[in-house]
């Protein structure tokens, strides 16, 4: 049987007498699509830099694509794990061409200084026209909106070939319509053949098509729940998280959330 993507088993992280990641476990098979969802604070992010690298455990066990944390160097491993970020929008130079920033991603620098091969050329403009991006090659990054952004960005991290690609909130600033157009970009990105793993770090329950396949909800530095999107992504299990009681339903195959009736409070009267 082949290694799992992923197992981190009882990981704990604190910091300054503070407990960022209590007891985590967490498998990923390889085929498997995530999402992370959890209330502000309730240690996404943490996760997210402990399995990339950025933040060493206190205990517990990483196990990225069969490789122990600690006892192989994770500056290679962690070229194989594409992540997008919003933190990464700021480090791209403003007159940078979108082609470069995707080419810039297979040597994993960013301000790319090399000369540009014909290969990487063609590789990167088919990355752009898949995320639908094929126009904006010679647009500055300046000048890119919130939307096209994420979408090189994606371009630039498939650029590595990654096996495990981590989507941190990448709808945050995109407008209703840029919102959906993403989010079918990513369903389809999760339903081909050769896809990497994804992971999609959200607040909400909207953003998880249905390629998502499982979640794994966080509360307060621990898992409140894991496994398989049907058994997870539950009512009861969304009104732990959340702490209040919240309804989850399900429309045209995609998932919302509202407040039980009651719980509006507020009314108006003229
Ligand atoms: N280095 C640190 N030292 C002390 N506390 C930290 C440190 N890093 C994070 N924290 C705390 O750990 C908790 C989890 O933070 P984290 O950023 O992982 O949450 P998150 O789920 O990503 O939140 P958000 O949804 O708001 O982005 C927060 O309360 C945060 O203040």
């Amino acid at each position: 049987m082949p290694a799992p993507l992923l197992d981190i088993r009882k990981l704990s992280i604190l910091r300054d007498r503070t407990t960022l990641l209590s007891s985590i476990d967490w498998r990923v098979e390889r085929g498997e699509h995530w999402a992370i969802l959890g209330p502000n604070g309730c240690g996404k992010t943490s996760l997210l830099k402990a399995l990339t690298g950025y933040l060493t455990p206190s205990s517990g066990e990483i196990e990225l694509l069969g490789e122990h944390y600690g006892q192989s160097d994770w500056r290679d491993l962690r070229l194989q794990v594409g992540l997008v970020t919003s933190a990464l929008q700021a480090s791209v130079p403003p007159d940078e061409p979108a082609l470069e920033t995707v080419i810039s991603g297979k040597y994993a620098q960013l301000d790319l200084w090399m000369k540009i091969t014909p290969a990487d050329h063609r590789a990167g403009m088919r990355l752009l026209r898949f995320t639908g991006a094929g126009k904006l090659a010679t647009r500055l990054w300046g000048q890119l909106s919130q939307g096209e952004r994420q979408r090189i960005l994606i371009a630039r991290a498939l650029m590595a070939k990654p096996k495990l690609l981590i989507l941190d909130e990448p709808c945050s600033g995109l407008d209703p319509v840029a919102r959906e157009q993403f989010l079918h970009f990513i369903d389809a990105l999760a339903r081909q053949p050769k896809a990497p793993t994804l992971v999609l770090v959200t607040h909400h329950v909207e953003e998880i098509t249905p390629a998502f396949t499982h979640a794994l909800l966080l509360k307060a530095g621990r898992v409140a729940a894991s496994g398989a999107r049907r058994t997870t992504l539950t009512s009861k299990n969304l009104s732990t998280i959340f702490g209040t009681p919240v309804l989850l339903g399900h429309r045209d195959h995609r998932l919302h959330l509202r407040l039980p009736a009651r719980e509006h409070g507020a009314s108006f009267t003229s």
